[in-house]
């Protein structure tokens, strides 16, 4: 189906917009009446704008106020609409939003609302446009889809219809079901929007909240499918107020907006792009780094052994314990970013698969080879720029990406208590948490967690997981408040083990150094659980977090110091325990503060 925008929902001028737009692939746009006023751009040049950019102008939006006034009021109305049917025409818009009214002169009168609508469409249709009519959740008389459509109904006329809107039906509870008893060609406009499910008052809520669909906690899929029985054809429009997307980069956010229109439309059975090839492992994380040596030291105290070097000559080293790969990178990319986790291999059962869903999905694809010795590798860039590689380790019937990677002599890995890589932490810029998890989501089909809130002595993080079914990928997306914030802003590689005190005893021995814990913390703990003789001296001793949940799975682990942006995790998941220690995040992240705040890093 064809894709629309809200102007709204774009960040910018009107030119930007209409830009970024048609760049992401949108066929059409609404037009925001402030969006135009700005503008040094008449009618129509915005109109010829929109046609060299291969845009049509499906919506002028809004009309405000129009319904249910007293008579003297609704002449001064029509009088407005003539003037804006005059700019239509020249913008050559042909349909046009009419909301219902909030104003303190409308009464509750449902004939006469249907009255007055109807003398507005008689003057449109002289100008060849079609009023849409459309229920605000918080409307004075008229604040549901099915009382504006039963006003349309009653009007009876060709030039009238309704608008549906999903986030005005959603966030009311409204039940959707009820749409397919409008006829679809009564349906002039169908707008889209998703919403994070918040406890407030519902115009706030509507003007700073919204998302694109599949990145809040509305079934916009779900209504989608009712209006498609009902036969509409018009535009899949997006029609979001958010603070966040006001402010970003305006090709970004459509590239994010146009991503969430293809897995909607792929979830109503109306396209068939190749399906999502869910990775079944992390290969490898690799760590770009302008200095080596603090890295390797801190990889050799985590028992990692080097195993090979990149056969081309290239400075990537490959670590390795168990199955937990690390790359270590001291290439010219480095030399600006600081030490920084740069890629995640990803175990991908048919890598061609994956970036072909991911090309589908609008993710960025890198280039195959990085150089030209290269066995050829599947990347993609995700919203944060960390490249995702879809690679095969061992496995018969696929290239093994570590062929690149051959053994440098025995080298044997130091036997120890790492398994693997048991998460990944991610760190976002602060507006890209949204489309970071609606892009693991949609292009790498990975399940996204309730997203959690954590409080850094210095600002509020929010971090999300996305993981694959068994939890063999989990990746956690962070954002923090403040853009400056080191600590708020480092990324980290989890491993697993079946033994922390032992792993932690073996890095400190080998000359590690354990992030510091307060003794609050263990007084605490002492008061919040039981422990056997000693437990709770040798978690202090070492550093050492401890979390259970409601199941009974206990999550013990400790933290590493940090090099550049990058620090380790050791974790011990005991008894099904499925999450990431978020109860003790407040106490490391401030005792990483302590520590930076001492040593400066
Ligand atoms: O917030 C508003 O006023 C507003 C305006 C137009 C819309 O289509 C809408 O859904 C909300
Ligand atoms: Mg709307």
């Amino acid at each position: 189906m064809r894709t629309s925008i809200a102007t709204v929902s774009l960040s910018g001028s009107l030119t930007e917009k209409l830009n970024a737009a048609a760049r992401a692939g949108f066929d059409g746009v609404e037009i925001f009446e402030n969006d135009l006023l700005a503008s040094p751009l008449t009618p129509e040049e915005v109109r010829d704008r929109c046609a060299d950019l291969g845009l049509t102008i499906d919506l002028y939006q809004p009309m405000r106020d129009v319904e249910a006034l007293p008579a003297e009021e609704f002449a001064r109305t029509l009088r407005r609409a003539r003037h804006k049917f005059e700019l239509m025409r020249r913008l050559g818009a042909d349909t046009v939003l009419v909301c219902s009214s909030v104003s303190p002169l409308a009464v509750d009168d449902d004939a006469l609302a249907a009255g007055q609508l109807a003398r507005l469409a008689d003057l449109a249709q002289d100008f060849g446009i079609r009023v849409a009519y459309e229920a605000l959740a918080w409307g004075r008389h008229v604040s549901t889809y099915d009382h504006a459509w039963r006003i349309v109904e009653a009007a009876g006329h060709p030039a009238l219809g309704t608008c549906l809107d999903s986030f005005h039906i959603l966030s009311r509870g409204s039940d959707p079901r009820g749409i397919e008893g409008i006829p679809g060609e009564k349906i002039f406009f169908l707008q889209l929007a998703d919403a994070p499910r918040l406890a407030m008052d519902v115009l706030q809520w509507s003007r700073h909240h919204r998302c694109f669909p599949g990145q809040g906690g509305f079934d916009v899929a779900g209504l989608v499918r009712h209006v498609l029985r009902t036969g509409y054809d018009g535009p899949l429009s997006l029609e979001v107020f958010n603070d966040v997307f006001r402010q970003s980069d305006a090709g970004a956010t459509a590239v994010d907006a146009q991503r969430s229109l293809r897995l909607l439309q792929e979830q109503v059975g109306l396209t068939a792009p190749p399906a999502p090839v869910v990775p079944t492992g992390v290969a490898f994380a690799e760590l770009v780094t302008p200095d080596a040596e603090p890295v390797a030291a801190l990889l050799g105290a985590l028992g990692f052994a080097r195993t090979a070097r990149h056969r081309g000559g290239k400075p990537v080293d490959l670590w390795q314990q168990g199955q937990a790969r690390v790359l270590v990178n001291t290439g010219t990319a480095a030399r600006r970013e600081g030490t920084h986790l740069a890629a995640v291999g990803l175990e991908s059962p048919d890598p061609a698969g994956a970036a072909r869903r991911a090309e589908a999905l609008l993710a960025p694809v890198l280039p195959r080879r990085r150089a030209p010795q290269d066995a050829p590798l599947e990347a993609v860039a995700a919203p944060d720029g960390t490249e995702l590689f879809f690679c095969a380790t061992g496995r018969e019937a696929l290239p093994d990406w570590r062929a690149d990677f051959p053994a440098a002599g025995p080298g044997a890995p130091r036997a120890t208590g790492v398994r693997r890589i048991d998460h990944l932490s991610l760190t976002q810029p602060w507006h890209h948490f949204d489309e970071a998890a609606l892009f693991h989501r949609s292009v790498l089909g990975l399940r996204a967690q309730e997203s959690v809130d954590v409080a850094d002595p210095y600002g509020l993080l929010r971090s999300r997981a996305v993981t694959n079914a068994d939890g063999s990928v989990r990746i956690v997306l962070t954002v923090g408040p403040a853009p400056a914030d080191d600590t708020a802003h480092a990324q980290h590689i989890a491993l697993a083990t079946d033994d922390v005190v032992a792993a932690a005893r073996r890095f400190r021995a080998a000359g590690g150094r354990l992030l510091p814990i307060p003794a609050n913390y263990y007084d605490d703990l002492a008061a919040r659980h039981e422990f056997a003789d000693g437990e709770l001296e040798t978690y202090r001793e070492l550093g050492i977090l401890y979390d259970r949940d409601t199941h009974g799975g206990v999550f013990r682990h400790c933290y590493t110091h940090t090099v550049g942006r990058v620090f380790f995790e050791l974790v011990q998941r005991e008894g099904g325990y499925r999450g990431y220690g978020a109860q003790n995040a407040p106490v490391r992240l401030a005792a990483q503060h302590a520590v930076r705040a001492l040593t400066g890093g």
